[in-house]
Parts: structure tokens; sequence; C-alpha cells
């Protein structure tokens, strides 16, 4: 029995009271520290936090979805996932077909005037259920452009041909574990200007010593209230589904941030994660018959004694 997620509790902290208050593309504000680094033994637990409920069906699928190279929000929606929904709105909204109500800055003006949530409410709903029943509008509105899982699993070469980085390191693993070029990269130079979000996950490193599989991932940008959370829990799960692929055991996710923020608007959320008192992390549970990344499915993915406090809700930045 062991609590994982103290050093994500301590960097909570160290932000909330070291930090420098530093504006930033949303115009929400944050408070920030540049440079930071979590590690997490998988060996004792699965660190998903106990002091919030963070929804891990929510992170099974968008991990799923990456594995399968999948870009379009289809597949979220079809599990009723709807942390993407708002950046592909974006692109809809933004298009000549669009002719809605004005949806301009809605990430903003939906926290200040009650009267345009329930009118952007309205619209989502909307464009939810036209991406769910109207392959065609899907196809145009729902794709957002070479986000992860374009970049892992078919990066587009000059040539034309694609590489697979997911199966191509998973090779790696399995005959030269040894390697200290095992990386997969999201950052695509070419890309990132033409993305409404370029990738906050930017590359990541798998590591073997004495029969035990680690990772450390690099992010640029780190939301540590909503999105770390999410991204604590997506790495470790890879790194579990990597390990029963290759046949090793697990050993540590280290987690190193660039630009680590606590927004403004999450302030008082950070304090009641932090008065709750941390529970002994749960393990997680793999399908014994499954080998392979890809054969997983949702119900072959599961968290055993998963105790939290109760969810604490916060308005996420677009
Ligand atoms: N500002 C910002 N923060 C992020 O974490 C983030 C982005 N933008 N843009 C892209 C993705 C989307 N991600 C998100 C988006 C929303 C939630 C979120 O609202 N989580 C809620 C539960 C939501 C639900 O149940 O539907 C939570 O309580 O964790 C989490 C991650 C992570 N990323
Ligand atoms: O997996 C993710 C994806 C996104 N975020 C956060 C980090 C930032 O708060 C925003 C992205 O804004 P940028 O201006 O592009 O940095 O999303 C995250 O924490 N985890």
């Amino acid at each position: 029995m062991a609590i994982l997620e103290q050093p994500y509790l301590d960097l909570l902290n160290k932000i909330m009271t070291t930090g420098h208050d530093k504006s930033d593309r949303t115009k929400t504000g944050t408070r920030s520290l540049f440079g930071a680094q979590m590690r997490f033994n998988l060996a004792e637990g699965f660190p998903i936090l106990t002091t919030k409920r963070v929804p891990f069906g929510l992170i099974k699928s968008e991990l799923l979805w990456f594995l399968r190279g999948d870009t379009n929000i289809k597949f979220l929606l079809e599990h009723n996932n709807h942390i993407w929904d708002e950046w592909a709105f974006k692109n809809w909204i933004q298009s000549p077909a669009y002719e809605g109500p004005d949806m301009t800055d809605f990430g903003l003006r939906v926290q200040s005037e009650p009267e345009f949530k329930k009118i952007y409410q309205a619209e989502m709903k909307k464009f939810d259920e036209r991406i769910l029943n109207d392959d065609d509008f899907a196809q145009k509105y729902g794709n957002l452009g070479n986000v992860y899982g374009a970049q892992w699993r078919h990066w587009e070469k000059r040539d034309g041909s694609f590489i697979d980085q997911i199966q191509n390191v998973v090779d790696q693993i399995k005959t030269t574990p040894d390697s200290r070029r095992m990386i997969v990269t999201a950052w695509n130079p070419e890309d990132v200007p033409n993305s409404a979000l370029p990738p906050c996950h930017v590359m990541f490193q798998f590591y073997v010593v004495d029969n035990k599989l680690s990772v450390q991932l690099y992010q640029r940008s780190g939301d540590m209230f909503l999105g770390v959370p999410f991204n604590i829990a997506s790495y470790s799960l890879l790194l579990h589904l990597i390990a029963r692929e290759t046949g090793l055991e697990v050993g540590e996710f280290v987690h190193t941030l660039g630009d680590a923020h606590i927004y403004d608007n999450h302030f008082d959320q950070v304090k009641e994660l932090l008065a709750n008192k941390p529970y002994d992390s749960p393990q997680l549970w793999l399908n014994p018959d499954k080998k392979n990344i890809m054969d997983f499915e949702m119900e072959d993915i599961k968290l055993i004694g998963y105790h939290h406090h109760q969810t604490i809700k916060a308005p996420v930045a677009v």
C-alpha cells in the first residue's frame, strides 16, 4: 500500500506558494513555474489522484483513441468523452458553413455570461449530435488535424509514406532494450503553425533496466489542475500496456514539465484538493488474456480499489 500522488501534491503546493503570476494565451491568467519533475514508481500502484475523483473512463478512451491513430472526436463522443469537444467546435464555428449565433471567445464568455452559456450549450449539443449522426459532417468538422494519434501512428514523411512511431518503439524495446534512442515525438514543426492546439505532451522516451520498463515524458505546458492529472494516469496506463506487450515489468513514470501552471480560476479548487487527505493508490488490472496494445478495449482495463475524494469541478481554459 502506498500513496503515489505525493509528488503531484508537492508540486501543486510549490506552484501555489512560489509560482510567478503570468498572463497566457487564453487570457485567463496563471501562476506558473518553469521546469519541474515528478517521479512515480508504478511497481507500487497506479498514480491516479485520490484527493479528487479523476474520471478514469475518459483517460482510457482517450488513450485508446490515440493508439488507434484516430484524430476525429467521433470515437470519443461514441464513448461519451467530451474532453476534446471545444477544439473541434472552434474549427466548426470559424468555418464559412457555420450560420448559428455568434460564438466568438466562447471559452471566456461561457464563464461570465449565464445567458450566453445556455445558447452555447445548445449549439454544442447540436454539434455533437451532428458529429455522431452525419458521417460527412463528422469527416469535415470532427477532425482535429495532426494531433497525437496522427503523429504517433502515421507521421507523414516528405516522400508521402508514413512512420508508425509506436510500432517502432515497441520493436526497439523488444530487440534492443539497451537503446538510448527509444523516443516518440508528437512535435512536428511543419504542423505546429496550422494546429488548433500544438501538442502539450511533446515527446517520451523508454528505458529498460533489470527487466523493468520506464518512460519519461516531456510536457511543454501543463494545466496542473485539469490536464496534468489526466496526463499522469494516461502515460502510466500507456507504460503498462507497452510493458505487457514487450513482456517487461513496469518501472517508473518520470514526468518532466516545462511551463507548469495553475489557472487563476482554479485556485479555490486547488486549495480544496490540497486539504483532502490522500488514500492509498489503487492497482491497475489488465485482462491477462490480452498481450498486444492494439487488442485492448475499454473493459480490458480496470482500477482495483480506487478510493477517492469528491469530484472538484473547474472551468477549462480554451
Ligand atoms: N486549458 C486546457 N487544459 C487542458 O488540460 C487541456 C486543454 N486545455 N486542451 C486540450 C486537452 C483537453 N484536456 C482536458 C479537457 C477537459 C478536462 C476536464 O474538464 N476534466 C474534468 C472532467 C470532465 C468530464 O467529466 O467530462 C475533470 O474534473 O477532470 C480534462 C482534460 C486536456 N487538455
Ligand atoms: O494533455 C494536455 C493538453 C493540454 N494541457 C493544457 C496546458 C495548457 O494549459 C493548455 C494548452 O495551451 P498552450 O497555450 O498551447 O500551452 O492545455 C495539458 O495540461 N495537458
